[in-house]
């Protein structure tokens, strides 16, 4: 075989080569023209290499920020180093659309990218090559992991009947709120609430209707509280509540309203109407508590006075 035959041949099976990998290969100029599309591009752009090469990359994808794609380059051009681009940091840089829709909830293919410097027989580099490597199955995987995992944190927090901070998280945060009130002397305020006569809910309707008057109670206090107050289940009818930015007087008209809306709700069970009030104690921080169980400690003391009293009612420790 002649060397031209020889060149020629080779050359096809270069081509050849390019076309059957599965990954993206694009050749741009220091003007982002492009000089190689490979197959693996043009399946997934639909743009065959005569409709792009000679142009401008951007011309075809505008989601391509010119600027930010520039700067990347910077070192390739200037440095001859290598630069990757990570689907953590962007999730693509083309906007294919995702070809496996069966095994991943992603919308568009994810994308790692290696930029890397060509340079010519002088050493000069006026061309840099992409690699587009498609990382949805692992992207997909991975976030599927992250989003478990923050389910998991969110389920460990949560008691499973009101969707309410559970015990356990809940005093882990009130801690913080106390060491935060100590040093900054924040007006906050501590209320424990209670179910009365809860027990013979039970006994008269069953332990489900006793449920549904928890979760009635609790869907109240989220209605009432802000965002950023601190409301957990403590104990099977016993809820407490930090008020943030909160004094004594705002703290009774939300303990207020709690009660009203308490005793207006009328819980339905088995045809049966079940009505239930709420007795509540309060207690102010107060910078001569030495631990955040003195501060609760005084609304639960409230909270008992309330019970004394007769219930139904709130009371400020
Ligand atoms: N249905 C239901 N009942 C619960 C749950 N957790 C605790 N209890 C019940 O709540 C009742 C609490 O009763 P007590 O502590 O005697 O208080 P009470 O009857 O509400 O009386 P006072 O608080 O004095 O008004 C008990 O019967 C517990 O079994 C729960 O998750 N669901």
């Amino acid at each position: 075989m002649s060397d031209s035959m020889e060149d020629i041949n080779r050359q096809h099976w270069m081509h050849d080569l390019l076309g059957s990998l599965e990954v993206g290969i694009v050749v741009l100029d220091r003007n982002f023209k492009v000089e190689v599309w490979n197959q693996f591009m043009e399946n997934h752009s639909n743009l065959r290499p005569s409709q792009i090469v000679g142009q401008s990359l951007f011309t075809h994808f505008p989601e391509i920020d010119a600027e930010w794609l520039a700067l990347k380059s910077e070192p390739v051009f200037n440095l001859k180093t290598p630069v990757f681009l990570i689907w953590e940091q962007r999730p693509y840089l083309f906007k294919f659309d995702c070809n496996r829709p069966i095994t991943s909830e992603l919308d568009y293919m994810y994308q790692n990218v290696t930029l890397f410097p060509l340079s010519s027989l002088t050493g000069k580099v006026d061309r840099l090559c992409m690699l587009v490597y498609d990382v949805t199955v692992q992207a997909s995987s991975r976030l599927n992991i992250e989003g478990l995992n923050k389910q998991l944190t969110q389920m460990s927090r949560v008691d499973g009947l009101t969707r309410l901070f559970n015990r356990r998280y809940w005093q882990e945060r009130f801690g913080n709120i106390f060491k935060l009130a100590k040093r900054r002397g924040s007006v906050d305020t501590a209320m424990m609430l209670d179910i009365d006569h809860f027990k013979a809910v039970n006994d008269t309707y069953g332990h489900q209707c006793g449920d549904k008057v928890i979760q009635a109670l609790a869907a109240i206090i989220k209605d009432t509280v802000r965002e950023t107050d601190l409301a957990g289940r403590y104990g099977g009818e016993e809820f407490a509540i930090i008020l943030r930015d909160s004094n004594s007087d705002n703290a009774q008209e939300v303990a207020e309203r709690i009660r009203v809306a308490a005793e207006n709700m009328a819980v339905t069970h088995d045809g049966q109407t079940v009505r239930f009030t709420v007795s509540l104690g309060l207690a102010a921080f107060n910078m001569q508590d030495d631990n955040e169980m003195q501060w609760l400690e005084r609304a639960d003391q409230a909270l008992y006075k309330a019970k004394e009293n007769g219930r139904n009612q709130w009371v400020t420790g």
